[in-house]
């Protein structure tokens, strides 16, 4: 029986993983059991590396709106300003997508900063190969944790070289109106980025001191996480749910704009490859044929994904119908 040490293991409410504790394999588990999310400390991301993009992503948002939007439209890729997806989801935020794998176009972003694509290239790379390591890392601790073998079950999808993972950077202005909006509860609350889980294995966020980030609790209840720019945030995605057969849930989060600081945040979301079919583990599963889901491929479930409105539950048209 494995009894884990709730001491130390929390922050504000927020499930803390110590990375260089022997005992973070078993909390890990627990943290995505409960909550689908949990911050990381003692991570190995050099702070150089975070530092050089977050200074090119504020040169880039600091650039006039007419040169940003030679970068746009967010098709998905790109820069897009205020408009989430395609569907008709709005926030107080402007943001930069782009593909990790493919050859994304870093001239359209170059000229506008009027550097070498090079360096914003690199800024990139080096960053999303740091967290991309780590990321695996905390998948191998996750199978290891679940004892599933090999314990790369996971983390060889982000490892593929066909893996369909993105990178995004999210711009919320501050909002002085914030003070003169009042919801029902006596709130002043602006939305910068509505509900919504995200689609892919892992997410892995990092965001600069600023707060508003929010995640909803098994109990219905929206915490708000402290921000803390050394270190990252973890959520888990609708595929790693269903691989883990619904033992893990996909976080709803969103993010509340603030009135006085602007909040940068950079995102990565490690994704398998396209041709990739999403289904259980076998080992996950009490019986061959207990799987709550239906066969899908990445590429099925990410065509039907953005045809959805932000807060739509995506997985839904992938569950099976139980059996009355
Ligand atoms: C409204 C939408 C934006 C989104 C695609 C979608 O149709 C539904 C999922 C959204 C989301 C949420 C997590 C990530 O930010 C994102 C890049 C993703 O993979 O799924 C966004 C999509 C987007 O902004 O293009
Ligand atoms: O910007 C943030 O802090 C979170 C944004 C987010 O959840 C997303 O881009 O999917
Ligand atoms: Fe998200």
């Amino acid at each position: 029986m494995v009894i884990l040490s709730k001491q130390n293991s929390f922050f504000n409410g927020v499930p803390l993983i110590d990375l260089s504790k022997p005992d973070s394999k078993n909390l890990i588990v627990n943290a995505c059991e409960e909550f689908g999310f949990f911050k990381v400390i003692s991570h190995d991301v050099p702070m150089e590396f975070i530092s050089k993009l977050e200074s090119e992503a504020i040169k880039f948002f600091s650039s006039p709106l007419s040169e940003k939007l030679k970068a746009g439209p967010a098709d998905p890729f790109g820069y897009g300003n205020k408009q989430i997806g395609t569907n008709g989801d709005f926030g107080w935020v402007e943001h930069i997508l782009v593909s990790t794998n493919s050859e994304f176009n870093y001239q359209k972003f170059a000229s506008i900063l009027g550097v070498n694509p090079e360096n914003i290239r690199a800024a990139v790379n080096d960053y999303v190969s740091a967290v991309k390591k780590m990321s695996c890392d905390i998948l191998e601790m996750l199978a290891e944790g679940l004892n599933i073998h090999p314990t790369n079950v996971f983390s060889k999808l982000l490892m593929d070289e066909n893996s369909d993972s993105v990178f995004r950077l999210n711009h919320y202005p501050p909002c002085s109106e914030i003070e003169g909006l009042n919801d029902n509860n006596n709130n002043n609350n602006l939305i910068g980025f509505g509900e919504h889980t995200d689609p892919q294995i892992i997410s892995i966020l990092r965001s600069n001191n600023t707060s508003g980030l929010q995640i909803l609790l098994k109990d219905g209840h929206w915490i708000s996480v402290p921000p803390d720019e050394h270190s990252f945030f973890v959520n888990v995605g609708d595929s790693l749910q269903v691989m883990t057969n619904g033992r893990f849930k996909s976080v709803k989060h969103r993010v509340l704009a603030n009135s006085v600081k602007s909040r940068l945040s950079m995102i990565y979301f490690g994704g398998p490859p396209l041709s990739e079919k999403i289904a259980p583990l076998p080992s996950l599963m009490e019986g061959e044929d207990s799987s709550l889901y239906k066969e899908f491929t990445w590429f099925e479930y990410k065509k039907s994904a953005y045809k959805t409105r932000l807060a739509d539950n995506r997985l839904i048209h992938f569950e099976k119908i139980a059996a009355s």
